[in-house]
């Protein structure tokens, strides 16, 4: 057997993890927004004679310097000993993804299209001459479709001769003979230094007039360095007088206009577009004045939807859990077994797992709304409003609105943004978001203290976490992040029906997260707030005098201000520091299992602790407040160090001390107290 490393490239949102996930069948993630591989997978499978090893890279438009993702795409086709590039196009903006396709011409990549996305192209009638344009390009080219895999087989064996007999495709490529011509100057330059000619002399010749800060790096090292300057500064100038445009301006416009006349030869297009079901839908969805309202009432009734179907569930749980308590006391003889099990074990992890069902119907949800394409709008639609008053980018909201999943991938999906300072300044955002984690705080305290309005309390959480987010960003703009940010014009991806399979996949991996936690995290949190219950021996469990009480008292007087100034809310909101859950296991084991049923207990408990502004106080603070270890983590990941980490941990706790503050306080002074 032989092996081979294909790697698959393209734009964002083209379908490049589809292909991967059905080839290698493993699940990477896949949703209707660009941007979401940020890292490259890998994956192994075997076809015919042949052991694949294929690699996803993230999407990109370009192979600039300019952010990491991009960077990690062209590493890959320079650096590692890749035998074919797959590059997945989406067939109906064949124009717009071409442009990748030259710059990795320009690298002279051994390349396949792929070009996928036909059924959107067939929409939009255009239609494609492939034989002609996969000769006036150099490589095959392969109609599939990744969704129901058709193509798929011939891809692949047309992948296998590319590999046996691999092409310089940086060939075909012509640039206009003035910039030929000049390009050639610096080429023959360049060609003299072997350690140089790793990649083609045009990619080389290229990036120096691009100015790209790595190729200038690495041909600094060249014994010829002076040389190669001299003549790419005379080139750049003499481009300059005679277009009167950057060098890197000459470039692009070169590099369109290859892919204009490629088009016009190859490409049949109707006069007009043809206006498509996505162009109409988004007339109203994107419109300036109904996007907002649209958005707000598609969450509303999404929170009405969820509590509505999962209320039932919920108490089905509980009950289960009663009854298993129940049941453990009569067995056990051991009062302390008894309270362990019962308190610990049922109370805390148990009081957390009761939420599960409404945690399902959220993420299907978010699931839907992610692959339908609605997600992106939505970062789209709330651009719309801030980018002026906030300063901050369309692009940033999309890690945002995908923090109400889980932070870390949120984090992760900043990698997107290529301005670092606004990468940052996003990353200090994304924990307003308000994630699932936080939803069984909500839901516990919903239950008790706000059941008429359940879907309009919880819409406000979240509500809250964006404003809050955005009046944070648009001071920190004004302080700590002063640059500019790169202007940026986001792509919407057209509508999808999602596929069933997808949505359930996404909604069980994020289910299984929750459940590991359940039995990792708080399991063993609630054990050692358990431990700290019980103990010193001979107090009442969970009592003032014990450990745990001890501990809240003391640090208590500090949340007195906003409200719950209590020992056990303290204890709550130090131990949801390990995961937001923790939060809910923390009321659950207090106030143990036994007896009563299982929500009833802990309402009667939440009733003497908070009246209904201190707990909505309380709700906004665990909220606004650091976010879990998961998420500090992730930033430390990203950034390469505790600096940003740190920071986001000191403007969050700061942020949720003073909004808690102000609910607080104005709730009392307009009497809700
Ligand atoms: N209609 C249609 N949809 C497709 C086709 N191929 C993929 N999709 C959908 O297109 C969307 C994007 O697919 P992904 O595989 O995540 O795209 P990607 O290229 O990996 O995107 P990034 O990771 O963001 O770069 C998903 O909703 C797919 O289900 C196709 O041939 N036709
Ligand atoms: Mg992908």
């Amino acid at each position: 057997m032989s092996e081979l490393i294909v790697g698959l490239a393209g734009n964002p949102n083209v379908g490049k993890t589809t292909v991967f996930n059905r080839l290698t069948g493993m699940r990477q993630h896949v949703g209707n927004w660009p941007g979401k591989t940020v890292e490259r997978a890998e994956g192994h499978f075997k076809h015919g004679e042949y052991e694949y090893n294929l690699i996803d890279l993230p999407g990109n438009y370009a192979l600039s310097a300019h952010s990491i993702e991009e960077i990690v795409s062209r590493d890959f086709i320079v650096d590692d000993d890749s035998d074919v590039i797959i590059n997945v196009v989406d067939a109906a903006n064949l124009e717009r993804n071409l442009y990748l396709t030259v710059q990795m011409m320009e690298l002279g990549a051994n390349l396949v299209l792929a070009l996928n996305m036909n059924d959107f192209a067939k929409k939009k009638k255009h239609i494609i001459d492939i034989d002609l344009m996969s000769e006036l390009l150099g490589f095959p080219i392969i109609e599939i479709n990744a969704k129901t895999g058709e193509g798929i087989d011939e891809l692949l064996t047309t992948v296998e001769k590319q590999a046996a007999n691999p092409i310089d495709s940086s060939v075909k490529l012509s640039y206009g003979n003035e910039i030929k011509g000049h390009l050639r100057e610096i080429q023959e330059v360049i060609e003299k230094d072997d350690s140089l000619m790793d990649v083609p002399s045009i990619w080389t010749a290229v990036k120096l007039l691009e100015k790209d800060s790595i190729v200038i790096e690495k041909v600094q090292k060249s014994k010829y360095s002076s040389e190669i300057f001299i003549e790419s500064d005379k080139v750049s100038k003499h481009l300059y007088d005679v277009f009167k445009e950057s060098p890197e301006e000459v470039v692009a416009n070169a590099r369109y206009a290859f892919i204009d006349g490629l088009m016009a030869e190859a490409v049949e297009r109707p006069a007009v577009e043809t206006e498509t079901i996505s162009d109409r839908i988004d007339n109203i969805v994107t419109n300036r004045i109904l996007a907002i309202p649209i958005f707000f009432i598609l969450m509303f009734l999404m929170f009405e939807v969820t509590y509505t179907l999962g209320e039932p569930f919920e108490n089905l749980i509980a009950q289960f859990f009663t009854i298993l308590a129940n049941f453990a006391a009569g067995f056990i003889s051991n009062p302390y077994l008894e309270s362990f099990i019962c308190d610990a074990v049922i109370g805390g992890v148990g009081g957390v797992l009761t939420f599960l069902p409404i945690i399902i119907i959220i993420f299907l949800f978010l699931s839907v709304l992610e692959d339908c394409g609605y997600l992106a709008r939505a970062a789209f639609t709330l651009d719309i409003i801030m980018h002026k008053l906030v300063g901050l980018h369309g692009k940033a909201f999309i890690p945002m609105i995908l923090g109400f999943g889980c932070g870390v991938p949120a984090i992760m999906a900043t990698r997107t943004l290529e301005n670092e300072d606004d990468r940052r300044l996003a990353m200090m955002l994304v924990p307003f978001m308000s994630c699932t984690a936080r939803l069984p705080i909500y839901a516990v305290f919903i239950a008790a203290f706000f059941t008429e309005h359940n879907g309009l309390i919880l819409l406000s959480m979240y509500v809250l976490g964006i404003l809050v987010a955005l009046i944070v960003a648009a001071i920190l703009k004004r302080t700590m992040f002063k640059g500019l940010s790169t202007p940026f014009v986001m792509e919407l991806p057209s509508y999808k029906v999602p596929s069933i399979k997808g949505v359930l996949l996404h909604t069980w991996e994020k289910v299984k997260g929750f459940l590991r936690k359940a039995g990792t995290v708080i399991l063993v949190c609630s054990m050692v707030l358990w431990a700290l219950s019980m103990f010193p021996l001979g107090v009442k469990y969970a009592s003032a005098e014990s450990y745990l009480g001890m501990i809240g008292n003391f640090i208590a007087p500090i949340f007195a201000p906003l409200g719950f100034g209590t020992w056990q809310a303290t204890v709550a909101i130090i131990s949801g520091l390990a995961a937001k859950e923790v939060v809910v296991a923390t009321f659950g084991t207090i106030s143990g299992m036994e007896g009563d049923e299982n929500t009833g207990r802990m309402n009667h408990v939440l009733h003497d602790l908070f009246t209904p502004l201190s707990a909505y106080a309380f709700m906004a603070f665990t909220l606004l407040y650091v976010p879990c270890i998961g998420t500090i983590g992730a930033i430390r990941h990203e950034t390469n160090g505790y600096k940003w980490a740190l920071t986001m941990c000191a403007i969050t706790i700061v942020t949720a001390y003073i909004v808690s503050f102000l609910i607080y306080n104005v709730g009392l002074f307009l009497g809700f107290g």
